[in-house]
């Protein structure tokens, strides 16, 4: 039995589950996202191509990655650093850091930014989604791939010693790619061996979050360990919604703070505001899914910062727990989607 058994594996060693308190299952704190700028419209050049500043910050809100400084969020460590001190004001206890190979992680980052702050941190295993993979992690089996996330997690990642302690993100696109493929079933096989927390990035489809776990299931993955990110891009039906949640996995609504008129990645989507956040939560709660329910920002650009004029890390804490309560879900119902949720999806087992 793996050392990690019973306890949560944070960027500082293992901690007891009693010790995360709120916690946010879907951050970055430190990464890069060039791989999906997006080309500005036709006139926007010179917007996209301005530092950021208060005069352009609604066009830079609705068109976040077409703005190439917006998406190098690891240019913001004091930033984030103040940011998590306010967390843990607001009540925060503990952040997973879902930044995988191919938008560079940071670990030594994460284990300063624990040490000042005070904020437990849990880094990710693995890889993001296809076309930041190298020719090298293609060529990869699946058995290559598996030892290289067990490693990152039993020893340490990117060199160092310091060990992740949920595999995740994943990412897939939308088809799913071969190599999306390998990695996924290597996931599944890593699990299966230490039996760990696993969170997935779901393509652009509603059909995506259950491919995704369909490949898991597969080989041998325990989807009741297993975190689908980003529903609140993915699946708008509450029919096809209950339908994916009797699967079995966590069902995480995670880009909370995102209020756009167009969703840069699939125009044909129309984002969820936090209200509606808000009322689906509730849905889900009232059709008995309260204990598989998991809520975060996913900040992962600059311009979501509070430096930046954006909501920052503790907008759930402050402005989305209220809305919650005034909306008919309990102060019992909040702690278990902030506090026991995480805890029970984070233990290993
Ligand atoms: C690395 C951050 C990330 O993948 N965020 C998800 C953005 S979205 O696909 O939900 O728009």
């Amino acid at each position: 039995m793996p050392e990690q058994s019973g306890k949560v594996q944070t960027v500082l060693g293992l901690i007891e589950p009693d010790q995360l308190g709120r916690t946010m299952t879907h951050e970055h704190l430190t990464m890069t996202f060039e791989c999906s700028h997006v080309p500005p419209a036709p006139g926007d050049e010179g917007l996209a191509a301005a530092s950021i500043a208060m005069k352009h910050l609604h066009w830079l809100q609705q068109n976040p990655y077409s703005h190439h400084e917006n998406l190098l969020l690891n240019q913001e460590i004091e930033a984030v650093k103040e940011e998590l001190l306010c967390y843990r004001k607001a009540g925060g206890g503990s952040i997973v850091e879902n930044t995988t190979t191919g938008i560079t992680r940071n670990l030594p980052v994460l284990r300063q930014l624990a040490k000042e702050t005070g904020v437990h941190i849990i880094a990710g295993a693995g890889y993001y989604v296809d076309v930041t993979h190298s020719d090298e992690t293609r060529k990869m089996t699946v058995e290559k791939l598996t030892d290289i996330i067990v490693n990152e997690v039993l020893h340490g990642a990117d060199g160092t010693d310091i060990r992740c302690g949920v595999i995740g993100e994943i990412g897939t696109s939308w088809p799913i790619t071969e190599s999306e493929k390998k990695v996924l079933r290597a996931t599944a096989h890593a699990q299966t061996q230490l039996g760990c927390p696993v969170i997935i990035h779901p393509g652009r489809n509603k059909a995506a979050p259950g491919e995704a776990i369909r490949i898991l299931q597969e080989a041998g993955g325990d989807i009741s360990k297993t975190v689908m990110s980003h529903l609140d891009r993915s699946i708008f039906d509450p029919r096809e919604l209950l339908e994916f949640a009797k699967m079995g996995s966590y069902l995480e609504y995670d880009l909370f703070g995102t209020e756009v008129l167009n969703y840069q990645f699939n125009l044909d989507v129309d984002m969820l505001s936090d209200s509606q956040r808000v009322q689906t939560l509730a849905f889900l709660i009232r059709e008995g899914y309260e204990d598989r329910i998991l809520v975060a920002h996913d900040i992962h650009t600059k311009h979501r910062l509070t430096k930046y004029g954006g909501h920052g890390f503790s907008h759930i804490l402050k402005n989305i727990v209220p809305k919650m309560l005034s909306r008919g879900i309990t102060q019992n119902q909040v702690d278990k989607i902030l506090i026991e949720n995480p805890k029970q999806w984070l233990t290993f087992k």
